[in-house]
């Protein structure tokens, strides 16, 4: 199977400063894996420097293939936002309709008839599993939705980028129980059809939802186990 993400010996670093890694990994494409590791161990700035969304002040060190070429970012990078897509720990919804919400990312990246993005948003949010939820009122506010649905319309605007690989972070941690259940099925859902990785807290969401684990540790921890 390819990998649709390799990354080797990934160090983050403030100024001389290690704060996360080294971390070395393959993300094979179709599978779900798990990123794990204790609280501050860099989980969610890896995900953030494989999106070149890193904050001001930190870089990124090392190797990042994606698709089998070795990404660094810059000018002339467009397509590689629609590759690999991150969907942040709190969803991010504007004042629009739950239709302009789900069409934002498309709208901005990919070059699309109006019929074409419209189909293609309708399958994203089938497979988001909110379509049923919302096809009676795309037009209304999406700020009407509740989180579990809210979280779910941003995985919509994201698969509707049809990405190579999609990266969650906590994408239920800010959740009640049942709408953390009904995430969780649509990212259930996913598993073999679509890449994923899946930044996690919860060992027993990960046995639930993931079919391989990766898992980071504090600098300091990986210097002592390397000697
Ligand atoms: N903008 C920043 N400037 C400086 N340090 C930062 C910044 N963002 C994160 N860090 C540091 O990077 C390290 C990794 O943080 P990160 O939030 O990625 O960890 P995490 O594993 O996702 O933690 P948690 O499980 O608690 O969410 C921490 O030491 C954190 O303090």
């Amino acid at each position: 199977m390819d990998n649709v993400i390799a990354v080797r010996d990934l160090r983050i670093l403030a100024g001389d400063r290690t704060l996360v890694g080294p971390v070395t990994f393959e993300i094979e494409h179709g599978s779900t894996t798990g990123l794990c590791g204790p609280s501050g161990a860099g989980k969610s700035t890896v995900l953030r420097a494989l999106v070149d969304l890193l904050p001001h002040g930190l870089r990124r060190d090392g190797h990042l293939e994606i698709l089998g070429r070795e990404v660094r970012y810059g000018k002339g990078d467009f397509a590689l936002r629609s590759t690999v897509v991150l969907v942040p720990q709190t969803p991010v919804v504007f004042g629009g309709s739950i239709l302009d919400n789900a069409l934002f990312g498309l709208r901005h990246l990919v070059r699309a008839s109006k019929q074409e993005m419209r189909d293609r948003v309708e399958q994203a949010l089938k497979e988001a599993g909110l379509w049923n939820e919302v096809k009676n009122r795309l037009v209304s506010p999406a700020l009407d939705l509740s989180a579990g649905q809210r979280q779910r319309l941003c995985l919509a605007r994201s698969l509707a980028l049809e990405p190579a690989a999609l990266l969650l972070d906590e994408p239920t941690s800010a959740l009640d129980e049942r709408s953390r259940d009904t995430v969780e099925e649509s990212v259930a859902a996913l598993r073999g059809r679509r890449t994923v990785l899946l930044v996690s807290h919860d060992p027993a969401q990960v046995a639930r939802l993931c079919d391989t684990t990766v898992r980071i540790e504090h600098p300091e921890t990986v210097a002592l186990a390397a000697g």
